[in-house]
């Protein structure tokens, strides 16, 4: 569970708060996908949920044994360095004191990834490479798996596995998914609850709620999702 009262943050003290008075309970095997516009601060809220930044006031608690994180593609990658996708698996498996070797091969088959071990991670497309982040984040075994908007780069078939597959590790494995998301319709299909970060404040709401109130509000259609 991640508890989360009165929480405010800015990036620099002194300035005015990106993010306001956020009230929020996690709970074990949640799907909530956090929805919002570009620069409302989903992001700065992983980053908050993940132990990344400090509140700069009210109190956040993560009682979740094992979080891994998906970033935005390419964010944490230089794309310059010469390591095969079999390496970056091998020494995160190695971080992760995982002695079983096969666990690499086991992790990039569940993502449809195994053929790519020995390609080198800075050629792989948008898409492959998300997939290997996924992959990599699994082996941890985590019981909170956070994602940053999964779905960028992917092409619509990839998509398509994804989003259900994301739905079985919740479901069926008990994996809580916390994710960032501009794909409502994926969203809309997965989650439990959205929770809508709009001018500093953050609201949770079922996904009919959110395209009711916010979605039809805004585009006075529902047509794009
Ligand atoms: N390290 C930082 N220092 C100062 N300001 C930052 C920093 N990171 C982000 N910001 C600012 O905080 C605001 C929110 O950014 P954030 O990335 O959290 O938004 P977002 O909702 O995830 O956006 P998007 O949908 O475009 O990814 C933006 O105005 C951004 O410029």
């Amino acid at each position: 569970m991640i508890t989360i009262s009165h929480v405010y943050y800015a990036y620099e003290t002194g300035t005015p708060y990106l993010l306001r008075d956020l009230n929020l309970t996690i709970h074990n095997g949640d799907y909530i996908s956090i929805v919002g516009e570009n620069g409302s601060g989903k992001s700065t809220f992983i980053k908050l949920l993940l132990g990344l930044l400090k509140p700069s006031r009210g109190t956040l608690v993560n009682d979740f044994k094992r979080t891994s994180y998906v970033p935005q593609r390419f964010e944490t990658l230089n794309r310059q360095f010469p390591i095969t996708v079999r390496e970056v698996m091998n020494t995160y498996r190695k971080v992760l004191g995982i002695k079983d070797k096969e666990a690499v091969s086991h992790y990039l088959g569940l993502m449809k990834m195994d053929a790519y071990g020995e390609s080198l991670i800075g050629n792989l497309s948008g898409g492959q490479c998300q997939k290997v982040f996924i992959a990599r984040a699994l082996m941890a075994h985590p019981d909170l798996l956070i994602l940053d908007e999964p779905s960028t780069g992917i092409d619509v078939k990839s998509q398509a596995e994804l989003y259900p597959f994301l739905k079985q590790l919740n479901t069926e494995h008990g994996i809580t998914i916390v994710t960032v998301e501009h794909n409502l319709r994926a969203a809309m299909r997965n989650s439990q609850y959205m929770y809508h970060v709009a001018g500093g404040s953050g609201h949770l709401c079922s996904p009919d709620e959110y395209i009711r109130e916010y979605v039809s509000e805004n585009t006075g259609s529902e047509s794009y999702v």
